[in-house]
């Protein structure tokens, strides 16, 4: 696979960051908004936004049942904060009709950090990804606070985090991968390669 086609889920959030990190990934990165685009697709981003208003708009644009089924039948796929609350199985703190797509065994907490107030940045190391700490940028972020068995912790808050250190912010469970934080905001494309590489199969 040369340059696998990756989509980002455009209903709500920052779509245009994710776009621009996969192309300069190795992929062709297109925008999902209708149930017969997923078909054509090898990995979805689920970007970071508003996840209650993701959920909804899922529903109206009649893509949650096509994107879930397709995710039972192994759709590699990346969440970024809103997109990571997307992908648990379970999520704390939420609206009681919010919806989930269960690809990662996980609870997630919403708003863990607190207010918009409390966003913060952080280095931190990501397991897999080698050089430099990778500068993470939290933005009224969730955090992780159960994963099953068959999950990998890929980065936790260190331990200059204070109150949050050893936190879990970024997971894999298989072909799919979620982080608290925002490395496309960042120009740091370890993460976006990672992902690119899972959809390839390396
Ligand atoms: N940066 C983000 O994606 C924020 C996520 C948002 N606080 C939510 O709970 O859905």
């Amino acid at each position: 696979m040369t340059r696998p086609l990756v989509g980002v889920l455009a209903l709500q959030g920052d779509v245009r960051e994710h776009l621009a990190a996969l192309n300069d990934s190795g992929a062709d990165a297109v925008g999902i908004r209708r149930p017969e685009e997923l078909e054509k697709i090898d990995g979805l981003v689920i970007p970071g936004g508003e996840s209650t208003t993701m959920s909804k708009l899922l529903q109206i644009f009649e893509l949650l049942e096509p994107l879930k089924a397709r995710l039972r039948d192994g759709l590699p796929a990346y969440g970024s904060c809103a997109g990571m609350i997307l992908l648990a199985s379970e999520i704390l703190d939420t609206r009681p009709d919010a919806q989930h797509l269960g690809a990662i065994d996980m609870t997630v907490r919403r708003n863990a950090f607190g207010r918009q107030v409390d966003s913060f940045e952080s280095d931190l190391e990501f397991e897999g990804i080698v050089g430099d700490p990778m500068r993470a940028v939290f933005i009224r972020a969730p955090w992780v606070e159960r994963v099953g068995d068959d999950v990998q912790v890929l980065a936790r808050v260190p331990e200059s985090g204070g109150a949050a250190a050893g936190r879990i912010v970024a997971v894999r469970q298989g072909s799919v991968v979620a982080t608290s934080f925002h490395p496309e905001v960042t120009g740091d494309r370890r993460v976006h390669e990672l992902f690119v590489d899972i959809v390839r199969g390396v």
